[in-house]
């Protein structure tokens, strides 16, 4: 008779370099390829619509690329635990294979799975750095500690330890016979969309990873903060679900070398980093990391406005017309959407991370979570009270103002000089520019937020 082994799918939705696959086709003559989709996750509100039709097109592609080798994809729905042991029994399986995850959610669902697995004979695996180019906790600091809490340190010792070899896809994936599964999800029928959402899957993640590392990545180190220019590599979707696996993307940014990969192989770093810190403090998803103490504002309007990118600041209202449009936000555009609501604004970081968690289609508890709370002087940042502002933040990284009238329409015709700072504009031509005056003075709310945080 056939072993049968089951890979439990998370955030590794690939067939290329998949530790957790491999190690199940080695342990088994036959896989049952599963993907559960939770229902806790939509309790938990975390299937924002455009992360769901992302997840759609990768289940479409992974059960497309396991169909070239012979295989399918099983897709069920209900409590993930619950679903693997019905597996389990159904096909006899002798062990179950998963990625090791950094939340307390995926703590939680290892464990449950582990209970349900109990008295079956049959056995969890859990593989480490699958979701991380280098497991978390792989490196730590001396004196005791279980994580870093500084970047520079752990980058030392992330760059000495190195990043595991790549693995290749597997020709064949035997699925056993008669494991019934429901309907893939279907994007078409999912509302509420961006409108200029990228597709997943891993073909269209790898195309782009092709792509970046023979072109764009070249130029990463001096582009990458140029908002208009949109020079990053746009592969944070594509590292949150896995369908790119960020230990083969270091070493193969690292192979092509250059100032751009090196810049580029640090911020996958920055990944890391911040997933080890939340694999050590669970709660660091919804509490602040280093409590400031902060008596946080809650004006709903200029909430509201902050959302919909009606601020008046230019640089700030095209961030958020940006999430709203492409669920998707370049790297300083988020710093600075962040800074304002947290330190301009002074509201809670937790009341922007939750709006981005439901637009954003990279939206992950590590990155999301931890770089609120960075920006918000909350979390592992070592200046914790720097603001930015939007008109320098404006001057420096869009000089020429091409983000801002990309973004925001009614500035469109507004000089150069003026398109940080319309409310400067005079008579008729402020007069015909149908765009809101700031939400808040930029010198009271620096001495709001430093009277707030006891510096002055
Ligand atoms: C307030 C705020 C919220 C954020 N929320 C998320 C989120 O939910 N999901 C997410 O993936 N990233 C998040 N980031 C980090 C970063 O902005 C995005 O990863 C990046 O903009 C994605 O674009 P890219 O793939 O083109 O990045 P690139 O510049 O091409 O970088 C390559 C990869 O490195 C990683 N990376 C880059 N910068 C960071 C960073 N600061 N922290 C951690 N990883 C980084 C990402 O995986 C990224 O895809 C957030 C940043 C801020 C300031």
């Amino acid at each position: 008779m056939s072993s049968v082994a089951v890979v439990l799918f998370t955030s590794d939705l690939r067939l290329h370099d998949n530790p957790v696959l491999r190690a199940a086709l080695r342990d088994a003559d036959e896989v049952v390829p599963l993907f559960v989709r939770d229902d806790a996750v939509h309790r938990a509100g975390f299937d924002a619509p455009n992360r769901l039709a992302f997840l759609a097109d990768c289940l479409a592609d992974l059960d497309a690329g396991l169909r070239d080798r012979d295989g399918r994809l099983i897709v069920r729905r209900g409590g993930t635990a619950r679903e693997v042991k019905r597996v389990v029994e159904e096909t006899g399986a002798e062990s179950v294979h998963i990625a090791a995850g950094v939340s307390g959610y995926a703590a939680q669902r290892e464990e449950r799975v582990r209970e349900a697995l109990a008295g079956t004979g049959c056995d969890l695996r859990v593989h480490d750095a699958v979701v991380t180019a280098l497991a978390p906790g792989r490196v730590v600091p001396t004196g005791g500690k279980d994580h870093f809490a500084v970047f520079t340190p752990y980058f030392r010792r992330w760059e000495a330890e190195g990043v595991r070899g790549t693995l290749t896809a597997p020709r064949t994936v035997r699925v056993p016979d008669g494991v019934s599964g429901d309907a893939l999800p279907d994007r078409d029928t999912i509302k509420n969309l961006s409108p200029g959402l990228a597709r997943g899957g891993e073909k269209a993640g790898r195309k782009l990873v092709t792509s970046w590392l023979h072109g764009p990545m070249a130029g990463y180190e001096d582009g990458h903060d140029d908002l208009a220019g949109d020079a990053t590599s746009r592969l944070s979707p594509h590292l949150h679900f896995g369908t790119v696996s960020a230990a083969e993307l270091a070493n193969r940014a690292r192979e092509k070398g250059g100032a751009g990969g090196e810049a580029f192989v640090r911020q996958l770093a920055w990944r890391d980093f911040h997933h080890q810190v939340l694999a050590a403090r669970h709660d660091a998803s919804w509490s602040d990391y280093r409590p400031r103490h902060d008596r946080w504002r809650s004006d709903e309007d200029e909430i509201d406005a902050w959302k919909t990118g009606h601020t008046g600041y230019p640089l700030v209202d095209a961030a958020m017309r940006q999430l709203a449009h492409e669920g998707w936000i370049h790297n300083r555009g988020r710093m600075l959407a962040a800074s304002f609501l947290t330190k301009t604004l002074y509201v809670d970081w937790r009341v922007g991370a939750r709006h981005f968690l439901d637009l954003l289609v990279d939206g992950d508890m590590a990155n999301n979570q931890l770089n609120w709370q960075w920006v918000a002087g909350t979390g592992t940042d070592t200046r914790p009270n720097r603001i930015l502002n939007p008109v320098i933040q404006g001057k420096r990284f869009d000089p020429d103002g091409a983000y801002v009238r990309r973004w925001v329409p009614e500035l469109a015709e507004v000089k150069k000089s003026a398109i940080h700072e319309p409310w400067k504009l005079k008579g008729p031509d402020r007069a015909g520019v149908d765009y809101p005056d700031p939400v808040v003075d930029l010198a009271e709310a620096r001495s709001r937020f430093e009277r707030a945080r006891g510096l002055g």
